[in-house]
């Protein structure tokens, strides 16, 4: 298998179809899922030559934590119903692959096992771990420093999600919740039962304030799409954005994250990172993300479908595959490192 739609296609033969749909679903009319991958397509390449740039260099660095390539692979929960494997084949592969696992706080493995699946093979793994803050915030505060424990590297605040996403698919399927022999480890609480994560409206502003003070760790937000919030972000002491709809399931016809990309650029104007996800499924995607502003893209579904085809080494190929096509194409751009691709490459 060489492209990602070959994986997502060997994926769905061997997933159940609600576990397929669960993975693949958006919200809504899933406007927002397609227009992800839709305005990559709209747009084009327009490419340098004669640069002399035969030696690539692919690595960057995001809020500290270094990455072989721009791609990290964004937080996706539930890897065990992809593979039995589940998150630990993942964290095997990035780790392996040098960059950065967004591990979800919907993992179906406990972040310590992840943690120490990503030190079997790299000594120094980036494990990042992805946050809903929860309104009990002495339980968020505990969630908060069993990661630091774990020794994972950033936070990523997902604050698109006040409420959960209408999922038609989930709903016909009558997909609500894990089989009985899974659960979502980061949940438990000290009585070792697994709590619920919630969802708040209630969240605001105030409430980063308070995570800024608990805890050292470099700060993302994940799912801002208006320049304002990006600013106030900016303002509040954030480390990094990622833009990000959530892969179309949680605001059904959101903007798309490319769209969205360059007025995001033009508020932050440079003072933190972004990193794009969102649709990501080509080499000259990530190109045009980052030619248009971000410092990294991330990835969600890819992911899955190589873990759901072959476990670790189907993520493994799937991250191979991005950075053979994402090196391919800066050389046909003419560029020898992300840092070179400019917005006028990109029509
Ligand atoms: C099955 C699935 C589960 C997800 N779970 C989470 C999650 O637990 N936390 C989160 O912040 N985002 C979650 N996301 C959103 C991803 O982090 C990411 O924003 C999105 O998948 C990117 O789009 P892509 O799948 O087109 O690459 C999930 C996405 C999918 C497809
Ligand atoms: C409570 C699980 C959240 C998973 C998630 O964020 C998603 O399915 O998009």
């Amino acid at each position: 298998m060489r492209t990602i739609a070959e994986f997502e296609a060997a994926a769905r033969e061997r997933l159940e179809p609600a576990h397929y749909d669960f993975f693949a679903g958006g919200a809504g009319d899933e406007r927002t899922l397609r227009a992800n991958e839709a305005a990559f397509g709209r747009r084009s390449l327009v490419p340098r030559v004669l640069r002399g740039n035969g030696k690539r260099d692919l690595a960057v660095e995001i809020a500290g934590s270094p990455l072989s390539m721009p791609v990290l692979v964004s937080p996706t929960a539930f890897h065990r119903l992809a593979h039995p494997d589940g998150e630990r084949a993942t964290a095997e592969a990035v780790a392996a692959a040098g960059t950065v696992m967004v591990v979800s706080m919907a993992a179906t493995t406990a972040i310590e096992d992840i943690a120490a699946a990503a030190r079997a093979v790299a000594a120094d793994p980036s494990l990042w771990f992805q946050l809903y803050l929860q309104p009990d915030l002495e339980f968020t505060g505990s969630v908060v420093r069993r990661a630091e424990r774990a020794g994972v590297r950033a936070l990523v605040v997902t604050v698109d999600s006040p409420v959960f996403g209408q999922r038609e698919r989930d709903h016909r399927n009558g997909f609500h919740d894990l089989p009985p022999e899974l659960a979502v480890e980061n949940m438990r609480d000290g009585s070792g039962s697994v709590r619920d994560i919630e969802m708040s409206a209630e969240l605001s502003w105030d409430h980063l304030a308070w995570l800024r003070e608990t805890t050292s760790l470099p700060l993302l937000l994940k799912g801002i799409l208006h320049p304002e919030d990006a600013r106030l972000a900016v303002a509040a002491g954030v480390d990094g954005l990622v833009v990000s709809n959530h892969g179309g399931r949680q605001l059904d016809t959101a903007v798309s994250t490319l769209d969205a990309l360059p007025e995001l650029a033009a508020a932050v104007g440079g003072v933190i990172p972004l990193v794009l996800d969102g649709g990501v499924r080509r080499g000259t995607d990530v190109v045009k993300a980052l030619a248009l502003g971000a410092n990294a893209v991330g990835i969600g579904r890819p992911v899955l479908w190589g873990l759901a085809a072959a476990g670790r080494e189907g993520v493994a190929e799937v991250l191979a595959r991005l950075r053979e096509e994402l090196d391919h194409t800066l050389a046909l751009c003419g560029a020898g490192t992300p840092g070179e691709l400019t917005a006028d490459l990109v029509r």
